[in-house]
């Protein structure tokens, strides 16, 4: 499918990914080129160590050792990203244990990426994006230990919408959570994504939730992105690569 330029929100380009020296180097990600259009939400799925979380980690600059190119808005990124690029791209975690500070209160971690980018009214941000989460007002004054896997990883949402992005990367955000609450946190995301007009890039292995967030899937094996297809297509198994028949046939086991 070709998006016209205009559109074109977030790209890769032959991008290849190696780790390691000599004898030991390993190509993870081989020659993967995919477009994002402006509101798209497209998911990268596959197998465990398929090169998903080490396209995401490039996409967001936490990886900068990479071959081809990387596009945001039509421009090609350095791969060393400046903070006007994390002002319009932010990313979600699996582990929202890991990803927020323990000694900080909610309002301290939401103040954070806030003071980093100048950002004023404060006080009015935090309680705006608690809202749009699903928290009140009070959860500013509680620590990551006094919340539920749930109200983390919405804590951990709200830090990343804070500064108005227009992409969210979304590693794994649910696998963490428990079974009930992942459907919470995914209609979040998608009643976010409408409300808030953001282009998402997820990655997971899970069919179901692919399914459920994505409009656009991406079937990827052994670093190499096999095919894409609609979400619609994937639920009927109208795949062509045998390969990812066999993943879906398995999935669905
Ligand atoms: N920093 C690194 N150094 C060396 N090898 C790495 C590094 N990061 C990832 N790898 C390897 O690259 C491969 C792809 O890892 P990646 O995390 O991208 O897989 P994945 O598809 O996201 O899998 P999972 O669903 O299990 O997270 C794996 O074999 C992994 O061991």
């Amino acid at each position: 499918m070709m998006i016209p330029s205009q559109q074109r929100r977030l790209e890769t380009v032959d991008l290849s990914i190696a780790f390691g020296e000599g004898a030991q180097r390993r190509q993870v990600v081989s020659n993967v080129s995919f477009t994002l259009a402006d509101g798209d939400s497209y998911g990268l799925i596959g197998e465990s160590g398929c090169g998903k979380s080490t396209i995401l980690r490039a996409l967001a600059g936490l990886n900068t050792d990479y071959h081809g190119a990387i596009l945001f808005d039509n421009r090609e990124e350095q791969p060393v990203r400046n903070k006007a690029f994390y002002r319009r791209v932010q990313m979600v975690f699996q582990d929202p244990y890991a990803s927020l500070h323990p000694r900080k209160m909610v309002y301290a971690t939401l103040r954070e990426p806030l003071q980093l980018h100048q950002l004023d009214r404060h006080e009015e941000r935090i309680s705006e994006v608690l809202l749009a989460v699903g928290l009140n007002d009070s959860y500013r004054y509680r620590y990551p230990h006094q919340l539920s896997g749930g109200q983390r990883q919405r804590v951990a949402i709200a830090r990343a919408l804070i500064v108005e992005p227009s992409v969210l990367l979304l590693d794994e955000p649910t696998s963490a959570l428990d079974v009930s609450v992942q459907a919470e946190i995914l209609n979040l995301f998608s009643t976010l994504r409408r409300r808030r007009q953001l282009t998402y890039l997820m990655v997971t292995h899970d069919l179901a939730v692919v399914t459920h967030l994505c409009e656009r899937v991406a079937i990827m094996h052994q670093g190499a992105l096999l095919e894409e297809l609609s979400a619609d297509a994937l639920r009927r198994g109208d795949a062509q690569q045998p390969y990812t028949r066999q993943f879906l046939a398995a999935s669905e086991a």
